[in-house]
């Protein structure tokens, strides 16, 4: 998948969407999916068309919602159900000013190229979202809207989803999502006191969006084809005064080297919330017990998986 911003010479002829995208849910895939099947239909380019940072968070900064994926989480799913071509708008105050005759003209027509346009029902664009799917059908192009896709009667949104993760509830969150929760990032240097406390930790630096969710969780990741188990913590280390947000993951069985790495870390279950301990001992301590916490959830989770054969 390519990914650029907008391109300054006209794409090939494109099947487009646009939207957020924010976790890539069941009902973004559905979206999707749709979209390269009829890519390949027409003998078109996929394009979707996403903004960086999310309209929200550039509008109103100080109460955006929670942000589910990053920019990279996004492109990584996209990748993964076949888009050819992932556009970056950045959201900005000439984008916000753009009047909803000039973004299809400037954006969609002259630089995507578009002859085939799907949105949701629900989408709203242009400068005080005055373009919609009955203004889109007055193009030159050729316009589908999608209805949202619904599980139990609910619609499945980035909105249900940011609820169900802030109440800690996984399971309900992986079978909306496809996979589980699931954030990526480069590991990097930190100031190497986990392996003075004999724990080694992967620290991963997130994007300083709001994370829906904090703690310390039972993880994995696929690092070079093995699945390694873990231990993580999820948001700001208080107790050595970091107030930045953080993924730090300790792998069981495990002693290798991985600055440098892009790793994707899934989160199973969450053990608890993150606290200001005393000293490094008092840590070190709470973080024994949380690896026998995780490898006691990941043990229950084989025996489950073997009554189930
Ligand atoms: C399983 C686990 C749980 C942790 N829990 C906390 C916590 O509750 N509070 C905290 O301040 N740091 C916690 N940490 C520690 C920090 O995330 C970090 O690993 C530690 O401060 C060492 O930092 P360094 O990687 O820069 O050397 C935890 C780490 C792990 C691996
Ligand atoms: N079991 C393990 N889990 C996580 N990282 C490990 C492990 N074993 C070795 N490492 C390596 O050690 C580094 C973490 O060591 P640490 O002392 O916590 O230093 P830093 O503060 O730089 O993260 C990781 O980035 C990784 O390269």
């Amino acid at each position: 998948m390519r990914i650029s911003r907008l391109p300054l010479q006209a794409l090939p002829a494109a099947a487009v969407t646009i939207g957020s995208f924010d976790g890539v849910h069941l009902g973004h895939q559905q979206v999707i999916t749709r979209l390269i099947e009829q890519a390949r239909a027409r003998n078109l380019v996929s394009v979707v068309v996403t903004f960086e940072p999310q309209p929200r968070e550039f509008l109103r900064p100080g109460d955006a919602p929670a942000r589910l994926t990053s920019l990279s989480d996004k492109a990584r799913r996209l990748a993964a159900l076949g888009v050819d071509h992932l556009v970056v708008l950045p959201f900005n105050a000439s984008l916000r000013g753009l009047s909803a005759q000039a973004f299809v003209e400037q954006i969609l027509i002259e630089r995507l190229n578009t002859q085939w346009l799907q949105v949701g029902d629900d989408f709203r664009f242009g400068a005080d979202r005055a373009g919609n799917f009955e203004f889109l059908q007055g193009f030159d192009f050729e316009v589908t809207d999608l209805a949202s896709q619904c599980v139990d009667g609910q619609r499945i949104s980035s909105t249900q989803l940011r609820e169900r993760i802030g109440q800690h509830q996984l399971p309900a969150v992986q079978a909306l999502l496809g996979e589980p929760y699931t954030l990526t990032g480069r590991v990097i240097y930190g100031r190497q006191l986990g392996r003075t406390i004999g724990v080694p930790t992967a620290n991963l630096l997130l994007p300083h969006h709001r994370l829906a969710t904090d703690g310390v969780f039972a993880v994995s990741a696929d690092i070079a084809g093995r699945v390694l188990q873990g231990v993580g913590n999820l948001g700001t280390k208080p107790t050595v005064g970091d107030s930045r947000s953080w993924l730090e993951v300790h792998f069981f069985d495990f002693d290798g080297v991985l600055y440098g790495q892009r790793i994707s870390v899934q989160l199973h279950k969450r053990l608890r919330g993150t606290q200001t301990f005393a000293n490094l001992d008092a840590l070190k301590i709470q973080i024994q017990l949380d690896m026998q916490a995780a490898h006691a959830w990941f043990a229950q989770l084989t025996e489950v998986k073997r009554t189930d054969d």
